[in-house]
Order: structure tokens, then C-alpha cells, then sequence
């Protein structure tokens, strides 16, 4: 019995052990596949692969989860799956582990993605079982696919290698704007290095141009609207101020906060500095500083617009220096720019700042007067700037020079109404001014385009007057007042065109300075004279000289003293018979320069007379330094000698300080007996003048001075008063 019931506890003893066994079994192999799943979801989670590699087989046993609750088992060998071109490396790096060089497997891999492509995974694994000889026998580990995170730190060094070798300027900022790094052209353009400026503000670059506020403004826009792109100045490193086009965007992280500033700078100093030039040199003159014809026009279009709407008038002033040509000529280049500016300097601030003044090329500027009460007005102005130029111009500091303007007014709306027309109405105008006696102002009006029509068919006409045998010569005698000889005579031009019938020197000869023509024309008017002189010379009248007139241009003509030589040679004439002369305004602007030229003549035997003298601004201290003979006083002094003291206090000085210098003096222009008398008795050496003769053709005044007899001079010559109220 006793026994049977120790079987009995025995069977409910070892029954109660096994239900025990099972159930202690069935919680750890619960526990078992828990702890597996556990290990499979943190798999799946951190995206790693189980990997067991056999070393033996070279079998690769892989667990591949693709959802926690799905599992997938393969088993590959290696060289299947790995990329060739990996295969030495990945080798490479098991060796290291097995040799103990490294405490874990680990290696960077292409493997086959089971489509044809490869992933880059990251493997990482250690031994897991060992053979009896201590050898490896199987590594097992996980592997990450790295494919993405390659290509972003692919896309970031790609990335920081542009910026790095971009030409402009790039800096990070965090949202406080202090830097957070900036590639290199950033360095060069401020001089800050990257480990200077990082975690400095951005203000380091504010420059003086803009005050704080500005900054502050455009730094709160960026942030608002997150891009901002303009043009400030920036301080570099040093202080010099530069011109930065910024472009400003922002970056911000997932969750929409704003994170970094990206700016992109250029230095636009240089670019700005040549535009501003550009557009500079497209409207403004270089050596005057003042408006062009390009920005004139644009102005005065603007101004008639302006005028249009209110109802007003504008005047245009078209203005020209008389003979600045000359000037430029003889005085040089130089010279001529100094004028021009002296000029520019003279115009704009007789007119003043708010009227705009421009210079339309050479000698020609203009001057645009808005809101004109009447015509008069600009009549006004046009006085004022012609008595501004009464004091000489500065050269240097040494040198002056007296130079006119002659003006030519046009009017909107009453001439024309637009800028092309009212400015070349005003150049007609201008051309009238200067017809009319130079330094003087005209107003437009309609007649004055047949003038110029006809003027332009006048000096068409003249390119053919030689060849057609138009021009010929006339001669005026001269008188020597203390022996009542005539001494000789002065060629003077004439042109009888068949077309438009006789044409006076004063009206063609300057049509022929302009183009040239007076070299050809200057030449034969020498040739005639000589041969007319040489002829009457061979007539027994071998006492008389010939006074020829000489154009600038000529004068500037390199060989005009062998010219002269040649005619005098080839006509068999004595030098001593020809006195050149030469108009005092062309000596004067070049004295120094003519100088040397004037005593080629000189050396030649050639006489030199100074043509209307008193015209211009010489004195006669400055001709002392000239080698000439004779002076040619005015016919505008002696027209009033004998009512205006003035007039004839000046002539009697000229004569006598010019017989001082030891020249020899004529008076031109000497209509009335009172004048020659006055003249006589102030000791002027001889007269010239309708009072003794009109200019007459060769033939006649050969006739005259064969017939001329000295009892024409009443004797002896009572001296007139210097100061003559009037005389009958
Ligand atoms: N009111 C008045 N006038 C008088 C009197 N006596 C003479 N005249 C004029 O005065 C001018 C004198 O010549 P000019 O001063 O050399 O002035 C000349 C001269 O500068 C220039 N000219 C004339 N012929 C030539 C030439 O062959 N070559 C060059 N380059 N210029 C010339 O043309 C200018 C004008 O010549 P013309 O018309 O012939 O005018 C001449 C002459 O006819 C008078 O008593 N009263």
C-alpha cells in the first residue's frame, strides 16, 4: 500500500516535473520568440539586414525584412551579390578583421539589388562561431543601405567644390545673420577669411553709404520674404567701400522654421564705375564737361514738351566763336582746347546752371533758354554772353585771349516745333550773325533760308571759278603822304560769275577758306598780281610795290615762303616789290609760332604789313616781336577821325608808336580830304582809299598812277585839330 502510494507520488511528482518542464519550455521558447521579434521590428526599424557569412562555403545567409511582419531567408554566394569592382576591397577589410588589425568587420559595398542594380550598403558584423582550430567559421552582422546618404554626401561635396571655386562671393548666416561660413571668392572680395567672419555679424560689412536703418530695413524684408536681391554698398575688411549686388534667399527645415540666410555678392564697383562712363561719354562732351548734341536733344525735346503744356516759349542760342578756326590753326591743338574750355566755363556761367548749355562739336555750342516771357528775352541773354566775352579768356597763366561769339537765336513755338528744326534754324541764324560782322546776335526769320540756299549754290559755283576764268583782280593805289607819290597798289579779288553775276571777296573768300579752295585761289590771285606788277615795272614804273592779301591757310601751308619765292622767281619780279598782308587777328593768336614763318618772308626781301589793324586785341608791344615792315590801320578808325576823339586820339597814337617800332604805317579806308589831312599832319606814311581811288582794273590804274600828278594834295598840309567836332 504504502508503496503504491509512493509510485503514486512518484508519478504525480514526476507528471507535476514534466508539466513544469513543458510549461517553463513553452514561456522560454515564448520568450524565444519575442525576443525575436523584438530583434527583427529593431531591424526593420534602423533599416539594417541580417547577414551570416559562412567562411568555409563562402555562403552569404541573408534575413530580409521588408515590413515587421514579413521575412524573407536567401542564401548566396558572395561573389554573386558583391560588385566585382568591390570584391578586393571588401576582402581586403575581412583580412584586416580576421588578422586582428581591426575589432570589427567593416565595409562599404555595391550589392546587387536583385532588379539589375546595385545598393550601397554599409556592413558591419563580428565571429560568431569558431572551428576547433580557433578559426573563424561563420561572421554574422548587419548591413545598412548607404545608398542614399552617399549620394547626399556625393550632392554635398559636389556642392561645397562649386561654391568653393565659384566666382562669386557666397556666404551661409544663421537667422541672427552672423556667419556661418563663406567660400573663398567671399575672402577675396571683403579680405575676411572664413575663420575671421564666422560668427560675426553681418553688419561687419555695412558700409557709411547707408546709415543703420537702411541695413536694418533690408535685413527684416530678407527675413519677411525670405529673398531679396538689390544693390548696396558693403565695407571691406580694410574700409574701402564697394558696390555689392546681393542676391538673399532663405532656407528653412522641415517644419517650415527658418534656418539660414544664403547670400550671393558681386562686386559691381567697376561694372557700375564703366556703365556710369558709358552713358557719361554717350552724353556729355569730354572737354567741356557739358551736354552733347545727344543729350541737348534730348533735353530740348523734353523742354518743348514741358513748353507745349504751359504755353511758354523756349529759345534755342546757337553759338560759333568767330575765327576760332584760325586760332585752333595756328595756335595749336592745345591752345584750342584751353579756348574751348575757358569758353564752356564762360557760356555756362553767364547763363547760369539752370539753363542747359551744350557743346554740339569744334567751336559750336548751344544754349536752351526755357519759359520766356517774349523774344526779347533771349535777345537778352544773347547780349549778356556777348559782353561776358569782352574779357579775354584765360589760356594759361600766362597768356590771354580775346575771342567772340556770334549767336543765332531760334524760338519755339514761333520758328519751329521741333529740335531738329529750331537748331538748324538757329545755325542760319548763327551764319547771319556771323555775315553780318561777327560778334554780334541774330534772331531767325524766314528769309534767311534763301540766304543760305544761296549760299550753298555760291560755294558750289566756286570749286569751278578757276577753271572757268571767273575771278581777276583789282588794284587800289597808295598814296605816300610826305613825298605825294603813289608807292604802289593793292591787289584785291573779284569774282563776276556768269550765274550769279559779281560776288564781293567778304562773302566768297570765306566759302573758300572753308574748303580749302583759297590755297589754289590764294595762289593764282599771287601769280596775277606779280605778272601785272612786273608788267607795269617794265612800263618804267619800277618804284611800285604790290600788297597781295594772304589767307591763315595759307600762311600755315608748310611751303608757302618757297611758293611765294617761286612766283617771284619765275616772273623775274625783286622780292622787295611785294609786302604780304596779313590780317592781325591770324598773327595775333599765333604770334610765337607765326614768327618763324614770317621771317622766312623776311629773309626773303618780302615786305609784311599787318592788315586792319585795331580789329582785333594785339597790342603794338607784341608786334614788336614780329617781323613786320608795315600796319595797316583799320578803315573803321578813319571813317570817324574827324568826328569821334576817341577814334582819333587812337589813330594818332598807333601812328606814332607804331613809327617807334620803326614801321611804316598806312591808313586804309580814307574817303574825305579831312581825313587825309588829319593823317598828314599826325605823320601817317600813306593813305589808301576812295579819296584817291577806287580799286581799279589793271589797265585803268595804270592809267591812273601814269596821270597821277602831286598838286592833287593841296600845299602845304595844314594840320587838323585832334579833337574835331565836325567837318563840313
Ligand atoms: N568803305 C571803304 N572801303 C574801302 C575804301 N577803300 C578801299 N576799300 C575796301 O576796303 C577793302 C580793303 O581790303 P582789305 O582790308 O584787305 O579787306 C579785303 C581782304 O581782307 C579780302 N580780300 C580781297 N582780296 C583778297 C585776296 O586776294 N585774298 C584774300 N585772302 N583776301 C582778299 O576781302 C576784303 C574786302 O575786300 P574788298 O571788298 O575789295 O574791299 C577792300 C576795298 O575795296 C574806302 O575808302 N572806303
Amino acid at each position: 500500500m504504502v508503496g503504491a502510494v509512493l509510485l503514486a507520488l512518484l508519478v504525480v511528482a514526476l507528471a507535476t516535473l514534466a508539466i513544469r518542464r513543458k510549461r517553463s519550455e513553452r514561456t522560454h521558447l515564448a520568450q524565444l520568440r519575442d525576443r525575436e521579434e523584438r530583434l527583427k521590428l529593431a531591424l526593420w526599424a534602423t533599416g539594417e539586414r541580417y547577414w551570416d557569412y559562412d567562411v568555409a562555403t563562402g555562403k552569404l545567409h541573408r534575413l530580409l525584412l521588408d515590413a515587421p511582419g514579413r521575412m524573407a531567408e536567401d542564401a548566396v554566394a558572395v561573389s554573386a551579390v558583391v560588385h566585382p569592382d568591390d570584391h578586393a576591397a571588401t576582402l581586403e577589410r575581412l583580412d584586416a578583421y580576421l588578422s586582428g588589425e581591426t575589432s570589427t568587420f567593416l565595409a562599404e559595398l555595391r550589392v546587387a539589388d536583385g532588379n539589375g542594380g546595385w545598393i550601397w550598403m554599409r556592413a558591419r558584423g563580428r565571429i560568431v562561431a569558431k572551428g576547433p582550430d580557433g578559426r573563424a567559421r561563420r561572421i554574422a552582422g548587419t548591413a545598412l543601405n548607404i545608398t542614399a546618404t552617399r549620394a547626399a554626401e556625393r550632392e554635398r561635396q559636389i556642392a561645397s567644390e562649386v561654391l568653393r571655386s565659384m566666382n562669386e562671393a557666397v556666404s551661409v548666416l544663421d537667422r541672427n545673420f552672423d556667419f556661418i561660413s563663406v567660400n573663398a571668392a567671399f575672402s577675396r572680395m571683403t579680405g575676411y577669411q572664413e575663420s575671421e567672419i564666422v560668427g560675426r555679424n553681418g553688419s561687419v560689412l555695412d558700409s557709411l553709404q547707408h546709415d543703420s536703418a537702411f541695413y536694418q530695413h533690408i535685413r527684416e524684408q530678407i527675413s519677411r520674404s525670405g529673398r531679396w536681391s538689390g544693390e548696396i554698398w558693403q565695407r571691406r575688411k580694410d574700409g574701402e567701400e564697394f558696390l555689392c549686388s546681393i542676391e538673399s534667399s532663405t532656407v528653412h527645415d522641415r517644419n517650415g522654421e527658418l534656418v539660414l540666410h544664403v547670400a550671393v555678392l558681386n562686386d559691381i564697383t567697376q561694372q557700375k564705375r564703366a556703365e556710369q562712363e558709358l552713358r557719361y561719354l554717350a552724353n556729355f562732351d569730354t572737354l567741356t564737361n557739358l551736354p552733347n548734341r545727344s543729350l541737348l536733344s534730348d533735353r530740348l525735346s523734353r523742354a518743348i514738351v514741358r513748353a507745349h503744356r504751359e504755353d511758354n516759349r523756349i529759345a534755342v542760342l546757337f553759338l560759333d566763336l568767330d575765327r576760332f578756326k584760325d586760332i585752333n590753326d595756328s595756335l595749336g591743338h592745345a591752345a584750342g582746347d584751353r579756348i574751348l574750355r575757358a569758353a564752356a566755363a564762360r557760356l555756362q556761367q553767364t547763363v547760369g546752371l539752370h539753363h542747359t548749355v551744350a557743346r554740339l562739336g569744334g567751336d559750336e555750342f548751344t544754349v536752351v533758354l526755357e519759359n520766356l516771357e517774349s523774344p526779347e528775352d533771349a535777345d537778352k541773354v544773347a547780349r549778356e554772353i556777348i559782353m561776358a566775352f569782352e574779357a579775354p579768356l584765360l589760356l594759361d597763366d600766362r597768356r590771354e585771349i580775346a575771342i567772340s561769339p556770334s549767336i543765332g537765336i531760334s524760338l519755339y513755338p514761333d520758328h519751329a516745333q521741333v529740335p531738329t528744326e529750331l537748331l538748324k534754324q538757329a545755325d542760319t541764324a548763327m551764319y547771319q550773325a556771323k555775315a553780318a560782322g561777327r560778334r554780334t546776335f541774330m534772331r531767325y526769320d524766314d528769309a534767311m533760308d534763301l540766304v543760305v540756299r544761296q549760299r550753298a549754290t555760291i560755294s558750289g559755283a566756286l570749286r569751278k571759278v578757276l577753271d572757268r576764268g571767273e575771278l581777276h583782280l583789282v588794284y587800289q593805289p597808295r598814296l605816300a603822304l610826305d613825298s605825294s607819290r603813289i608807292t604802289g597798289v593793292e591787289a584785291l579779288l573779284r569774282w563776276s560769275s556768269d550765274e550769279h553775276g559779281e560776288i564781293a571777296p567778304t562773302d566768297f573768300i570765306p566759302m573758300a577758306e572753308e574748303s580749302g579752295l583759297i590755297l589754289e585761289i590764294g595762289e593764282w590771285v599771287l601769280r596775277e598780281a606779280c605778272l601785272t606788277l612786273h608788267r607795269w615795272h617794265q612800263h618804267g614804273l619800277g618804284q611800285l610795290s604790290m600788297a597781295v592779301n594772304v589767307s591763315v591757310l595759307q600762311l600755315l601751308r608748310g611751303d608757302f615762303p618757297e611758293v611765294v619765292a617761286r612766283v617771284l622767281q619765275d616772273i623775274g619780279l625783286p622780292p622787295s616789290a611785294l609786302e604780304l598782308e596779313l590780317t592781325e587777328s591770324v598773327l595775333m593768336a599765333n604770334a610765337e609760332h607765326t614768327a618763324v614763318k614770317l621771317q622766312a618772308f623776311r629773309t626773303l626781301g618780302v615786305s609784311l604789313a599787318i592788315d586792319d589793324f585795331g580789329t582785333g586785341y594785339s597790342s603794338l608791344a607784341y608786334l614788336k616781336r614780329l617781323p613786320i615792315t608795315t600796319i595797316k590801320i583799320d578803315k573803321a578808325f578813319i571813317g570817324d577821325l574827324t568826328h569821334d576823339p576817341e577814334d582819333a586820339a587812337i589813330t594818332s597814337t598807333v601812328i606814332t608808336m607804331a613809327h617807334s617800332l620803326g614801321l611804316n604805317v598806312v591808313a586804309e579806308g580814307v574817303e574825305t580830304e579831312a581825313q587825309m589831312r588829319f593823317l598828314a599832319s599826325h605823320r601817317c606814311d600813306e593813305i589808301q582809299g576812295f579819296w584817291l581811288s577806287q580799286p581799279l582794273d589793271a589797265h585803268a590804274c595804270l592809267a591812273f598812277i601814269r596821270h597821277w600828278t602831286p598838286d592833287r594834295l593841296p600845299a602845304p598840309l595844314p594840320a587838323a585839330p585832334l579833337a574835331t567836332p565836325a567837318v563840313p
